[in-house]
């Protein structure tokens, strides 16, 4: 059973726009308003798409993977929605008016100093220390599944990918691997498709390097990486492709003025062999050292 948060009424739920399609579900604004007066709470509403029934339990991990999750950094967990008779439910959230981090960086991308960028790295950070403390694999952290709560404060969303690590295993292997984001992946990731706390931590690079671009399409790691691999590549072996240039060395190229010093965190990130990269709690206190040393 999920945590015991107010169970929300379909009747007083009124539908306001759509938000996104995710991988198996669509999310929208919605106000709940039981008194009827246009007075009750935005709300963000996670509907699951109605075809194959496994969906249903992926839908219901995830439902229970949010509503265990309790940290500034992460997207809020507000209830859950019956319709249709309990049939079908929906996943009720927070909702986050800035939208995501890419929208808004690609809008905002005059007013945001480096700064800014280096403070949203840090409450990502932090949000992934804490999910790495609950025993928690994200396994799609990237620039898309972050939200902006404000000017000042980004969390962490989206958790239909992520799994908790066996108490036994230092990794979660996937046995049926999906569409995925295998320019966010780390290279075991993509060849054995292993995930732990290391692969969050590659991608976390990628998070940083989406940061300091500024989410500029023609800079999207996809983009880059599909021009290094040359766009002739049908599907199965661009993973096989990319991962050799990997292991070759290649790497997503330092965003135009990022610091030194950023940029060989990211590298940090990306060291090949998942026990050189750092953890979060070490790229935390680089990052806060690199705010208080810069002289805006
Ligand atoms: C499918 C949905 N897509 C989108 N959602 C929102 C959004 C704004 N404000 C929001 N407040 C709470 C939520 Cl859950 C979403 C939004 N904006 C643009 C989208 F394309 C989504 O969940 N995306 C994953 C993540 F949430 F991480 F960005």
């Amino acid at each position: 059973s999920y945590q015991q948060d107010p169970l929300y009424e379909e009747r007083h739920l009124r539908y306001i726009a759509p938000l996104g399609k995710g991988n198996f579900g669509s999310v929208e604004l919605c106000r709940y308003d039981p008194l009827g007066d246009n007075t009750g709470e935005l709300i963000a509403v996670k509907k699951l798409q109605p075809n194959k029934k496994s969906n249903m339990a992926d839908f219901q991990k995830e439902i229970h993977t949010i509503s265990s999750l309790h940290c500034d950094y992460i997207v809020k967990y507000r209830g859950i929605c019956y319709s249709m008779g309990r049939l079908s439910m929906s996943l009720v959230m927070e909702y986050l008016p800035y939208g995501s981090l890419i929208g808004y960086l690609e809008k905002n991308k005059q007013h945001v100093n480096r700064k800014r960028l280096l403070l949203f790295a840090s409450q990502i950070c932090q949000g992934m220390e804490y999910l790495q403390s609950m025993r928690y694999v994200h396994r799609d952290l990237a620039a898309r599944n972050i939200l902006v709560a404000s000017e000042t404060l980004v969390k962490i969303a989206d958790f239909g990918q992520t799994k908790i690590i066996p108490v036994d295993k230092e990794y979660y292997r996937v046995t049926h691997p999906r569409e995925s984001p295998i320019f966010w992946y780390a290279p075991e990731s993509i060849t054995e498709f292993k995930f732990s706390h290391k692969s969050d931590v590659w991608s976390f690079g990628v998070v940083m390097y989406e940061l300091f671009t500024y989410c500029e399409h023609t800079q999207n790691p996809k983009r880059l990486c599909l021009q290094k691999i040359g766009n002739e590549m049908q599907s199965p072996s661009i993973s096989m492709h990319l991962a050799n240039i990997l292991k070759e060395g290649w790497r997503l190229p330092s965003p135009p003025h990022c610091a030194p010093k950023v940029y060989d965190m990211m590298c940090d990130c990306w060291a090949y062999s998942s026990e050189d990269r750092p953890t979060f709690s070490s790229l935390e206190g680089q990052i806060k050292t690199i705010i208080q040393d810069d002289r805006e």
